[in-house]
């Protein structure tokens, strides 16, 4: 007997920098087909998928800010950003043989549907990936807290974070080599260490909600198809 999921639903976040692949800023093709195979892995063994994308390969609101944007027009950008990376994903799925619809946090319906949460629940029992764009809709948030949003909403069991590193560090493994990777670790610990894997706002509201995240790297082939059967895979953080 093929081996059974250990979540009925869960909500994947994508970082947007990771749809770089190698490349300096934008998607990458083969990437992005490589992700989308891995998701189908999971979807084709009947788990029930919501993405979250980032929009990190194309523009970063505090970037803006930080030469002299105002924030909030620098965060909208970011938002829709994030709104190209969920159709260049749905594209790359429907491609696939996966059906997948994208909802939107801010009003843009010519593009793309609105987020309606029963809508998106109705989606999600149909197997049907929903892919949630535009973060929260709101400035100064990022798509890690939208994750954690959206997740709570649709009582998925677990926030898989997909992203550049394999998993919770003692400090940046990317600044500190030395660093070293936990296997677990609390919500408190971790905003306690002030560690910089996700922002404050997404750990509080999961820590709040009781809805664990799984830290894991997206470029580790059969890592998500791992993290779903429940196997020692990433970085688990609990309430
Ligand atoms: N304690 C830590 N453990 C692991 N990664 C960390 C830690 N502190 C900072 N990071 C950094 O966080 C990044 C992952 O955050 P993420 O938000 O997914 O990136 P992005 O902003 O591209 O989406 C990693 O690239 C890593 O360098
Ligand atoms: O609820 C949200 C989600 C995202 N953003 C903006 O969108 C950008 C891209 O999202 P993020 O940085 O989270 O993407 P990732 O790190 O996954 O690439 C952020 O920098 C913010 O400017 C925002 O303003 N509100």
């Amino acid at each position: 007997m093929p081996a059974q999921p250990a979540h009925k639903r869960i909500l994947l976040k994508l970082s947007g920098e990771a749809l770089m692949g190698d490349d300096a800023f934008g998607i990458n093709r083969a990437t992005i087909v490589r992700m989308v195979q891995e998701i189908a892995e999971v979807v084709n063994m009947g788990v029930e998928v919501a993405v979250v994308i980032g929009g990190g390969n194309i523009f970063r609101g505090v970037a803006g800010g930080s030469v002299g944007m105002d924030r909030a027009t620098a965060d909208y950008m970011g938002m829709l950003a994030t709104v190209m990376n969920a159709l260049a994903l749905s594209d790359t799925m429907n491609k696939q043989g996966l059906i997948s619809r994208v909802m939107s946090a801010i009003a843009i319906e010519q593009v793309v549907e609105p987020y309606v949460r029963p809508k998106a629940l109705q989606y999600l029992e149909e197997g049907k990936v929903v892919i949630f764009a535009a973060g929260t809709g709101n400035p100064f948030f990022t798509t890690d807290t939208a994750a954690a949003l959206r997740g709570a909403e649709i009582g998925a069991e677990m926030v898989l974070k997909a992203t550049k590193v394999d998993g919770v560090y003692s400090a940046d493994p990317q600044k500190v080599p030395s660093a070293e990777r936990y296997s677990r670790i609390s919500f408190d610990e971790a905003m306690a260490q002030n560690l910089g894997i996700m922002d404050a706002t997404a750990f509080a509201l999961c820590r709040d909600q009781k809805l664990p995240i799984k830290v894991f790297s997206i470029f580790k082939h059969g890592a998500l198809k791992r993290v779903v059967l429940g196997e020692d895979e990433g970085t688990l953080v609990y309430a």
